[in-house]
């Protein structure tokens, strides 16, 4: 069996986490924690493998205490730049265990992951493309995680193509535009009844393409939450990793 804690436990994701380790036969909850509660209690002697889903400002430091005390990491909560993910990278180079593993990813919905690889590849054959991410109003990060890492993804696929900036005529913006993140737009959206929606719209002359993933709820996360535990669990993936993609095939 797999012992799996969850860090941020009275969430929507940790509560979907919770669920979905109790139903799967080969997994069992080790601890539940969440806000005021010390991440330290979880430790190798205990658990297996952590899942956090917390708030950007509290991950970094969860994920340092695990690491510091012996558990492989899986996380899915938003907010990790170059500095911050250094930061996990210290930390497991100097962790209690030689091969310890810290997996970290945007998104765990194969659909966003394909339209995300889809778009790194439909990039470089289009003169304009601009990303809108669509979510439900009680998320608290904007842009998303997810739109953050596919603007990445379409930058560095246009730079490999030998692709200049996109064409974009305005002169007064108020905000409209979007936030620029890599020289490409990406425009958040928050609407009631929505959960998590991302579209890259990608423009020639004449032509348009539209690749557009939607997670209609949080289950949609789940086979990809429980594919990360088993393969840390299985090892193989020491240090660092970044995005579900890792364990795929693409
Ligand atoms: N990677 C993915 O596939 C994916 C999918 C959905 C959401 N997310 C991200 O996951 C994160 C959580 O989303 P959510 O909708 O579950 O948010 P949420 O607000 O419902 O849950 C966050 C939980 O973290 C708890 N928390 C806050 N600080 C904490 C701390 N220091 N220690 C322990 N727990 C703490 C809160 O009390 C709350 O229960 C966000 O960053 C979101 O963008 C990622
Ligand atoms: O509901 C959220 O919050 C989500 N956050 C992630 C992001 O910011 O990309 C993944 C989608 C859902």
């Amino acid at each position: 069996m797999i012992r799996v804690a969850v860090v941020g436990a009275k969430g929507r994701m940790g509560a979907s986490v919770v669920q979905a380790v109790n139903d799967a036969s080969d997994m069992q909850l080790s601890h539940t924690i969440d806000h005021g509660q010390d991440p330290a209690q979880i430790n190798s002697g205990n658990t297996d493998v952590a899942v956090e889903f917390t708030i950007p400002s509290a991950s970094l430091s969860n994920v340092l205490t695990l690491v510091a005390h012996g558990v492989d990491v899986v996380v899915g909560t938003t907010g990790w730049d170059d500095d911050k993910l250094e930061q996990v990278r210290q930390a497991l180079a100097n962790a209690p265990r030689a091969d310890q593993s810290v997996f970290i990813a945007p998104n765990f919905a194969i659909s966003a992951v394909l339209a995300d690889h889809f778009a790194a590849q439909a990039a470089k054959y289009f003169e304009s493309v601009e990303v809108i991410e669509l979510h439900h109003p009680d998320k608290i990060d904007a842009p998303s995680g997810t739109a953050i890492h596919t603007a990445q993804a379409i930058a560095a696929s246009r730079r490999e193509a030998g692709l200049g900036p996109m064409p974009d005529g305005t002169v007064t913006d108020g905000g409209s535009r979007g936030q620029v993140v890599d020289g490409v737009h990406v425009h958040a959206v928050r609407l009631r009844g929505l959960n998590a929606h991302e579209e890259i719209l990608l423009g020639n002359a004449g032509e348009q393409l539209v690749i557009r993933a939607d997670s209609f709820d949080r289950g949609s996360f789940m086979q990809g939450v429980l594919l990360a535990v088993r393969k840390l669990r299985d090892g193989g993936y020491p240090g660092l990793n970044i995005g579900l993609d890792t364990f795929l095939d693409l």
